[in-house]
């Protein structure tokens, strides 16, 4: 073994026991061979940092090169930089950049190298100001790279994993080796590949070690399967902070329409809770104080994110959820009156939906901003179910149909028995199911499903507000997840933000709607005396200006020769007035 090679494993060994190798050199030593190998390990162990000054003589020998071989190619030099420069600017999110600083900081750098480059083909290394100029734009531009948090966290991982095959001796992995890593916000993951004979379950069984070794916090190691599901492969995730540590500001719409997954708040490996509502019916549960409103706000965020999406809602709690949300809702509905006519809508939109799918041969209902989806928010189902059930037949048609013609329903509730989601299929219908904290263990099974407990979902050990489990089809292990939490602030300016997006209901639909409310009212057979008191309560709850007729025929259910006929004989009655042409309220109505 050569004089080099032995002091290299001698100064690896002192440096595997902490203590850092210290070079003597005597006269007959081989001196330059020793220094050359640490200076060309420091420099490449540097190269990050280092870049700059690699760029600047990359540039000086160049400039020399090119100046004294080829001095008449500067055009082509400057265009080359330009044309690379735009590009960056352009598509560098495809390379990596993924903020657009990133890009300009790249687009600047190349064209001033390439500037740079071009003048010196032209004129020569010596011309003034050309040297100075490339010491201080160089020094100048450098900042930016030094100070950047995402290189420098970079650089960090790369020396962590460069240190792996030490590491991965004293777990006992030894031979595995990374293959690529990623840094994000929370910290980093690489992906790994095992030694022959290793497994997924041997690194499980490490993960403490592991977590020492690198010198993490305890819980800060996440190891997983990787994508493509190798048996000789592992994803190593690593934690710089707890992801679920504190609330989760909103980072804005992860959509702009129903087609894509929306991204509900972090899991706690930081990777995104992502689930597509399309076609799909929601049910969101856990006790009062356990984030349910959150969640259904990071909800409505997206989906007022979506142009090919319209919203009604329910909030029997007189709107207090749902109202800052009102802008961006197509139909909101606080009282149980509102609710059931909503109800019957939307099964008339299902209808004309479905007829008109078949009557042009297509299957589904693709949402577009022109023919939107239709998706239905229902705060405090059991509410519903309370107060309107002859509602219950509505939403299990909703549930049970809507799914092809895009008209979705999601249901938020404490406890969602069979008697709080009404006597039909509905809750059996839901799809995607979101549970927050429960109180008792029994309750696993009613948010989530039969057996759910059993299988590990244990949503009664969530221990703080907006943390949830996730079961849908493309969730089937228990992981928890903490939804994103929008602030008042962050309501507000979102839903004015999106109010100018929202589309209106396709032809299709509100022509169906305008049939359904002045058919005749034997259509809908409703008791007078039913709707009698639907109408004067409407009256009673109407604003100073009073209702316009469109308003009240939505609202009573009734044709509208009985509305006017009923109008008539209540204002002879004095027992309403009409405000001004068109519009009525109860006569009693300021008392
Ligand atoms: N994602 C979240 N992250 C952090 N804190 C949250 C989150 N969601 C909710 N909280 C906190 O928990 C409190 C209760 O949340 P929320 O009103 O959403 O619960 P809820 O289940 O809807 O309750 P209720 O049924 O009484 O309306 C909120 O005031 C908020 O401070």
């Amino acid at each position: 073994m050569s004089r080099t090679r032995q002091m290299r494993r001698h100064a690896q060994k002192m440096r595997r026991n902490g203590l850092q190798p210290m070079v003597i050199v005597d006269s007959d030593g081989p001196f330059p061979d020793v220094a050359g190998v640490l200076v060309a390990r420091a420099l490449w162990r540097y190269r990050s940092e280092l870049a700059p000054v690699y760029l600047v003589c990359v540039l000086l020998a160049g400039g020399v090169v090119l100046h004294f071989a080829r001095p008449g190619w500067w055009p082509w030099v400057l265009g080359v930089a330009t044309v690379a420069a735009w590009a960056l600017a352009m598509f560098g999110e495809r390379v990596g950049l993924a903020q657009r600083m990133e890009r300009v900081y790249a687009a600047v750098v190349v064209m001033g190298a390439g500037g740079w480059l071009a003048a010196v083909t032209a004129l020569g290394i010596a011309f003034s100001p050309l040297p100075r100029v490339l010491v201080l734009g160089g020094a100048l531009l450098a900042v930016p790279w030094w100070a950047h948090r995402r290189r420098r966290a970079k650089v960090r991982v790369d020396r962590r994993l460069a240190a792996w095959p030490e590491i991965a001796r004293s777990v006992g992995l030894n031979g595995s080796r990374p293959q690529s890593a990623v840094v994000d916000v929370w910290g980093w993951r690489a992906r790994f590949a095992l030694a022959r004979g290793q497994t997924l379950q041997d690194v499980l069984g490490k993960v403490p070690a592991i977590e020492s070794a690198l010198g993490t916090f305890r819980g800060a190691v996440r190891v997983s399967p990787t994508r493509d599901d190798k048996a000789n492969r592992f994803e190593l995730r690593v934690l710089d902070t707890d992801p679920h540590a504190g609330a989760i500001p909103w980072p804005g719409p992860s959509v702009s329409s129903i087609t894509e997954p929306i991204d509900l708040g972090p899991f706690e490996d930081a990777t995104s809770a992502r689930v597509l509502l399309l076609r799909r019916h929601g049910l969101i549960g856990g006790v009062a104080g356990s984030g349910k409103s959150g969640g259904i706000n990071v909800l409505m965020g997206n989906l007022s994110a979506c142009r090919d999406v319209v919203i009604w809602a329910i909030d029997l709690k007189r709107g207090m959820e749902l109202q800052p949300w009102a802008s961006c809702i197509d139909r909101l509905a606080t009282t149980p009156e509102q609710a059931r006519v909503m109800l019957r809508d939307a099964v008339t939109v299902l209808e004309a939906r479905a007829d008109w799918l078949v009557a042009h041969g297509r299957r589904v209902w693709d949402p577009t901003p022109e023919l939107p989806a239709l998706v239905i928010v229902v705060d405090e189902y059991a509410e519903l179910a309370d107060d309107a059930p002859d509602a219950a037949t509505d939403t299990d048609s909703i549930a049970r149909r809507g799914r092809a013609v895009a008209v979705t329903l999601i249901a938020a509730t404490q406890r969602p028995t069979q008697k709080a989601m009404g006597k039909g299929a509905v809750r059996s219908q839901m799809d995607v199911r979101v549970s927050f904290r429960v109180r008792e263990r029994k309750d696993v099974d009613l948010i989530l499903g039969q057996g759910m407990l059993n299988a590990g979902w244990h949503a009664h050990t969530l221990n703080a507000p907006g943390k949830f489990l996730l079961s849908a089809p493309e969730h089937d292990t228990p992981r928890r997840a903490r939804a994103y939490l929008l602030d008042d602030a962050t309501v507000t300016l979102t839903a004015e933000r999106h109010a100018n997006v929202r589309p209106a209901l396709d032809e299709v639909s509100s022509r169906a709607l305008d049939v359904s409310h002045t058919a005749p009212v034997a259509a809908t057979p409703i008791p007078d005396d039913h709707t009698d008191d639907v109408l004067r309560r409407v009256l009673d709850e109407a604003p100073d200006e009073g209702l316009p007729i469109a308003h009240l025929l939505m609202l009573t259910d009734m044709s509208r020769p009985t509305l006017y006929r009923r109008l008539a004989e209540l204002v002879k009655a004095g027992q309403a007035v009409q405000v001004k042409r068109g519009r009525y309220k109860a006569s009693d109505h300021d008392r």
